[in-house]
């Protein structure tokens, strides 16, 4: 089978053939490079206008030359249908059912997310892979649960290369700027920067202000760089991490233009490493935005019969990655492991030892993570643990008793706690309970950080336990954010997650603020793709 691809949802012009017997790939690419400044949408969509016809050109003629009978041998058009920048999606739609007619074959509609995600698992042969998109305009973990794509953490506000774009603009580096800041990162030493993450969700705002005030203050731009690939890429490992650690999957593929970061890869390479998991990243040309994943995840979808017809093909600037049926897999489950290894339970962070009624948590040092910051986490996250965990218990909330704490070693022991994770073992009612536990600490000042069904554990009672994230804060948005990191990690794994949230959000509205409530509808329903 032959599938023709066209991409144009932002800056590359690209047409592709995908030619699935031979498993081979032919890309053709026009950028689009700004001449001052970011992106231009109208500009952008002129450059489509423009260059669309011409690579689609060089294609067709490609086809023709490798075709066995007579004329181009296509089977189908595959085309972006978003997100992406309204006026450049609405001329490769025109394009692509244009082209769909003149050939008189089927048009497919492609999530560019999703065919980000998928180069990487059709190249890696993985059956069913957790996969970090890293790309200008989004960032997320993408793993696979009950015929969709769901969205298990992601950035609060811009995507991972347009915030480093920012960044490039501030210090007068003509775009895009995240290869300079991976030249200029080579002779600069680390610079400390925020670190946010909530969950496996994350935000790159305030280490973007701080990156910029610090180029204003007069730190070296090298260090800066240094800085900001230390902390952000940092960060999306340890996301991928506690992705991985919450879905029982040990297989990780990388997608997006960001991934073309060395460090980057590197970092995902050793956190994968450490923890026995395998990782793979497709090759430059299928990272940055091209026609080839296009056409090869085209070709999935015309396979399962799941094409578009004409009049029900418009574009989608929005267009989310859960919101598209997987029909091109079959019906399987995301793959779950027991995370016990003899003794020994292996969370994202930590190694946790288990006897009869002792835990031994140990925050081991991660190989990918700048010695500097990882010293600072550990510590700061130990602490934290061993206070919030007891704060918590005097305001009610069931947590084991903290026996002893080293935080120069990262070390806490506690009393053991409940039968099974709550993961193992998930109820409407307990759902509700943590939803009434939750609710007692915002009351009480502070928030869980990371409430996920592995940080709850339950038996007779319903503890929380895991507190390292936490901390002290009386803004709404914060308390919010504990609401939705719980929501995702029920969403992520839970066969029919909505009892179970519908109980969650009464045990939280039984004793908690119904502004949080409000706030988190909002959290949800924020697009992010601007
Ligand atoms: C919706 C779609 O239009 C959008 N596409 C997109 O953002 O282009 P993509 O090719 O995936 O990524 C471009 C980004 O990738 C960054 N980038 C390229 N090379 C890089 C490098 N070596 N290190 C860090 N960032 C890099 C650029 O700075 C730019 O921000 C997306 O996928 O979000
Ligand atoms: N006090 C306890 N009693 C019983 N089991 C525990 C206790 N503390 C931890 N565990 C077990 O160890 C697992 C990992 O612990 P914890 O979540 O604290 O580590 P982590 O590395 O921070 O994990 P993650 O970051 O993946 O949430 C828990 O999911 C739970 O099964
Ligand atoms: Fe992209």
């Amino acid at each position: 089978m032959r599938v023709l691809g066209i991409e144009g949802t932002a800056w590359a012009a690209s047409a592709a053939l995908f030619d699935s017997e031979a498993d081979e790939v032919f890309i053709e690419s026009d950028p689009y490079q700004p001449d001052s400044g970011g992106i231009h949408p109208r500009e952008a969509a002129e450059h489509m206008g423009d260059a669309i016809p011409a690579v689609v050109e060089t294609v067709l003629d490609r086809a023709a030359e490798t075709a066995e009978g007579e004329g181009a041998d296509i089977d189908a058009v595959a085309f972006s249908r978003g997100p992406g920048l309204g006026p450049c999606l609405r001329i490769v739609g025109t394009a692509a059912r244009a082209l769909a007619q003149t050939l008189d074959v089927p048009l497919v509609g492609v999530n560019h997310m999703v065919a980000h995600l998928e180069i990487g698992r059709h190249q890696s042969g993985f059956d069913s892979p957790v996969c970090l998109n890293a790309s200008g305009a989004n960032a997320h973990l993408l793993g696979y649960h009950n015929g969709r794509y769901r969205v298990l953490g992601e950035t609060m506000d811009t995507g991972v290369g347009n915030a480093i774009d920012k960044f490039t603009r501030h210090v007068g580096w003509s775009h895009p700027g995240g290869p300079k800041v991976e030249r200029a990162a080579r002779d600069g030493e680390f610079h400390e920067l925020p670190y946010v993450v909530k969950g496996m969700d994350f935000s790159f705002s305030g280490i973007m202000s701080a990156a910029k005030q610090a180029a204003d203050d007069g730190v070296p731009v090298e260090d800066i760089c240094a800085g900001l690939q230390e902390t952000i890429f940092g960060m999306l490992a340890e996301v991928a991490e506690r992705a991985l650690s919450l879905t029982g999957t040990d297989e990780l593929v990388l997608g997006g233009g960001v991934g073309q970061n060395e460090r980057l890869r590197e970092m995902l390479e050793a956190m994968c490493e450490q923890r026995g998991a395998e990782f793979y990243a497709p090759e430059p040309r299928f990272l940055r935005d091209n026609a080839g994943m296009i056409a090869v995840l085209g070709a999935k979808m015309y396979e399962a019969g799941d094409t578009l017809p004409i009049p029900e093909s418009s574009v989608d600037p929005n267009f989310r990655p859960d919101q598209v049926p997987v029909t091109w897999r079959g019906d399987e489950e995301s793959v779950a492991r027991d995370p016990t290894i003899g003794g020994e339970v292996r969370g994202a962070e930590a190694t946790v030892t288990i006897d009869s009624d002792r835990v031994v948590k140990r925050r081991v040092s991660k190989a990918y993570r700048h010695p500097e910051l990882d010293d600072r986490l550990r510590r700061k996250r130990t602490v934290a643990e061993a206070r919030l965990t007891s704060e918590a218990r005097r305001v009610g909330v069931p947590t084991p008793v903290v026996r002893d704490v080293d935080p120069a070693e990262g070390v806490i022991v506690f009393d053991r706690v409940g039968e099974s994770d709550l993961a193992g073992n998930l109820t409407a009612d307990r759902c509700r309970t943590v939803g009434e536990h939750l609710a007692r600490i915002h009351r009480a000042g502070f928030v869980h950080g990371d409430p996920t069904t592995r940080n709850a554990r339950v038996g007779e009672r319903t503890y929380l336990i895991d507190f390292g994230l936490g901390y002290h804060t009386g803004h709404v948005e914060d308390h919010a954010m504990d609401l939705h990191v719980f929501g995702q990690s029920v969403e992520g794994t839970a066969a029919e997650p909505e009892p179970l949230l519908r109980a969650f959000e009464e045990g939280y509205g039984s004793e908690g603020d119904d502004e949080v409530l409000a706030r988190l509808r909002e959290i949800e329903g924020r697009g992010r793709y601007q």
